[in-house]
C-alpha cells in the first residue's frame, strides 16, 4: 500500500491534463488518483491512459469532482476561470491544495478565491515555470534601476488555441514591472493599441500578444530607451516545465497554513 500524496487532475483531455498525468504518473513523490472532465466529454468513463493512447493507467475520467477530490490530497487545476471557482469551492470542503494554473481570471473571479482559501491552500500562478518566475524577480530589479526614460513593453507569444490576453504570464511580468517602478499596473498598462493611439505615454507599460502554430509560450520583457534597449526573456519549448512546476506546488502546500500562494513562495525566491 503506497502513501504517496494523491493528486487529481482537472481538465485531464486538456493540452496541459494531459502532460500533468504524465508528469504525475512518472514521478516517485505522487499517485494519480483522480482525473476530472466536462460532462458530455468523451473521455468520461474511459480509463486515461488508454484514452491518451497508452497503456491503462488504472484511473477512470469522471465529471464529478466531489467523488474524485474525496480519495485526493490536492487537485491540479488547468482549466477555465468558471470552472476553477467551482472548484475552489470543493477543494476547500475536501480541504485539498487547490493548484490553479488557470489564466484568464477577472479581478472579480480573483476575488472569489478568498472565502476558499480561507479552509484551505491555494497556489495560483499564471506561470509555474522556475524560469519564469526568476524572470519577474529580474525584471521588478531592472524596472526600479531604471528611470521612466526607459519604456516597458511586454511581448508574448503563443500556440492558435489560446482563448485568453495577455497571457497570465504577460500580467505577472508587468505586475512585477510595475512593483519595481513603484506604480499600480491598472494605472499604466496599456492592453491592445489600434488605430490613432496617439504617442505612446511616459511611464506605460504596454502589451502585445502573438497567437499562431504550436509556440508554447514565449516572453519578452523590453526596455527601450534613446540609443539602447534591454531585453528579458522566455522561451517554454516543452509544457513539463508547467506540469513539473505544479506538481512541486502540490507538495508544497501538504503542509502549509490555508491561505493563497505563489509561485515565488513554493520557490522560495
Ligand atoms: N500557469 C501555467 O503555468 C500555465 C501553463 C499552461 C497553460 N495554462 C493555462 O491553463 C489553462 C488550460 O490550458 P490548456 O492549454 O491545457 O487548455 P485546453 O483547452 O487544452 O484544456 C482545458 C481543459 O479543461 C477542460 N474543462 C473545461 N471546463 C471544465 C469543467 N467544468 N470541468 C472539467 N474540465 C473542464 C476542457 O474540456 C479541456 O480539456 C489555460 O487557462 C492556460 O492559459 C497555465
Ligand atoms: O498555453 C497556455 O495557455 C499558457 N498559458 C500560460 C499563460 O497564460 O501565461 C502560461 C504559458 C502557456
Amino acid at each position: 500500500m503506497t502513501h504517496l500524496p494523491g493528486i487529481v487532475v482537472t481538465g485531464a483531455s486538456g493540452r496541459m491534463g494531459r502532460m500533468l498525468i504524465r508528469t504525475i504518473v512518472e514521478s516517485d513523490r505522487a499517485q494519480l488518483v483522480g482525473c476530472v472532465e466536462r460532462p458530455g466529454h468523451d473521455w468520461i468513463g474511459q480509463d486515461v491512459g488508454l484514452a491518451m493512447g497508452g497503456a491503462a493507467l488504472d484511473v477512470t475520467a469522471t465529471d464529478d469532482p466531489l467523488e474524485a477530490f474525496a480519495r485526493a490530497q490536492a487537485v491540479i487545476d488547468f482549466t477555465a476561470p468558471e470552472a476553477t471557482l467551482e472548484f475552489a469551492t470543493l477543494a476547500a470542503q475536501a480541504r485539498l491544495v487547490h493548484v490553479i494554473g488557470t489564466t484568464g481570471m477577472s479581478e472579480t473571479q480573483i476575488e472569489a478565491l478568498a472565502p476558499a482559501a480561507r479552509h484551505a491552500v491555494i497556489v495560483r500562478a499564471g506561470n509555474m515555470s522556475l524560469g519564469v518566475n526568476l524572470l519577474t524577480q529580474l525584471t521588478r530589479k531592472v524596472a526600479a534601476a531604471l528611470d521612466r526614460e526607459f519604456d516597458i513593453e511586454i511581448i508574448e507569444a503563443h500556440h492558435r488555441h489560446k482563448v485568453d490576453a495577455p497571457s497570465g504570464t504577460a500580467l505577472m511580468l508587468g505586475e512585477a514591472a510595475a512593483e519595481g517602478r513603484g506604480v499600480n499596473l491598472a494605472d499604466v498598462a496599456d492592453r491592445g493599441r489600434d488605430g490613432i493611439t496617439g504617442a505612446r505615454k511616459e511611464g506605460h507599460i504596454g502589451f502585445s500578444a502573438i497567437r499562431g502554430g504550436d509556440i508554447v509560450g514565449e516572453h519578452d520583457v523590453l526596455f527601450a530607451a534613446r540609443g539602447e534597449r534591454i531585453v528579458l526573456r522566455h522561451v517554454a519549448t516543452d509544457r513539463g516545465v508547467f506540469a513539473r512546476g505544479a506538481l512541486t506546488a502540490a507538495l508544497w502546500g501538504q503542509d502549509k497554513a490555508p491561505g493563497q500562494y505563489d509561485m515565488i513562495d513554493v520557490l522560495g525566491l
